[in-house]
């Protein structure tokens, strides 16, 4: 496939929580409704930022184990993650926003004829439901959540099908992220990877390896064009 004049990758695949939308005050909320009902104390938004990056049940998990000990019994795991789900799927957008400068760059690269797309570990159906609040849907030719795939993030094939289903193709992919998950999961797929700084992450973005770190999306044009040049 050509690429499109100007753009030195056609397809360019986002990873969504502390990626292009920084929905950790939502999703606090929510782990804080769970860890409330379990007699655990709550968390803040640097811990949630922390707690974030293999989906939901994991968030839980981490949560327990930072505010005590761990939940190891598998029923009790279900039905936190199931009272998750109702509460955040009902209070899914008070207060997710995009980054700055996320969606103007989106457009921009869409303008210029790239195809876009969503590789999160969010549910399907809480993806689809915070993409149409926030009025982003259409905005992308694939959003596929970790339950839509066989195996999510950091399997490669996440990936691959999201590149797929956008009608693209591996070898002129990139994906934007911004966590270890998201970086393991590029790697895995041989696809390059940009971290951004400004997401939820344990290890800090320079140091995940990624192929280039934007502090802004602003930025990521040019960071886009010298990854080109670096791998021509
Ligand atoms: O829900 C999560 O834990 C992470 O979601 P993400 O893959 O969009 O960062
Ligand atoms: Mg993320």
């Amino acid at each position: 496939m050509s690429l499109p004049a100007g753009l030195p990758f056609s397809s360019i695949v986002f990873d969504l929580d502390g990626t292009l939308v920084d929905t950790a005050p939502d999703l606090a909320a929510a782990l804080n409704h769970v860890l409330d009902h379990a007699g655990r104390r709550p968390v803040d938004l640097q811990e949630v930022r922390q707690l974030v990056g293999r989906g939901a049940r994991v968030a839980i998990e981490r949560g327990l184990t930072l505010t005590g000990a761990p939940e190891e019994r598998p029923e009790i795991l279900d039905d936190y993650f199931a009272r998750f789900l109702a509460y955040y799927g009902d209070n899914i957008c008070a207060g997710s926003r995009p980054f700055p400068n996320a969606v103007e760059t989106v457009e921009t690269f869409r303008a210029q004829g790239a195809r876009t797309g969503i590789c999160t570990n969010k549910p399907q159906v809480l993806t689809d439901g915070l993409m149409r609040a926030l009025n982003l849907a259409d905005r992308f030719e694939a959003i596929v959540g970790a339950d839509s795939v066989p195996a999510r993030k950091p399997d490669p094939g996440h990936l691959f099908e999201t590149i797929r289903r956008m009608g693209g193709e591996p070898a002129s992919a990139v994906l934007i992220g911004d966590s270890e998950t998201d970086v393991k999961t590029a790697r895995a797929a041989g696809i390059p990877v940009i971290a951004v700084s400004f997401g939820y992450t344990v290890t800090p973005a320079h140091a995940l390896g990624a192929d280039a770190v934007i502090d802004d999306f602003a930025e990521l044009a040019d960071a886009l064009a010298r990854l080109a040049r670096s791998a021509a």
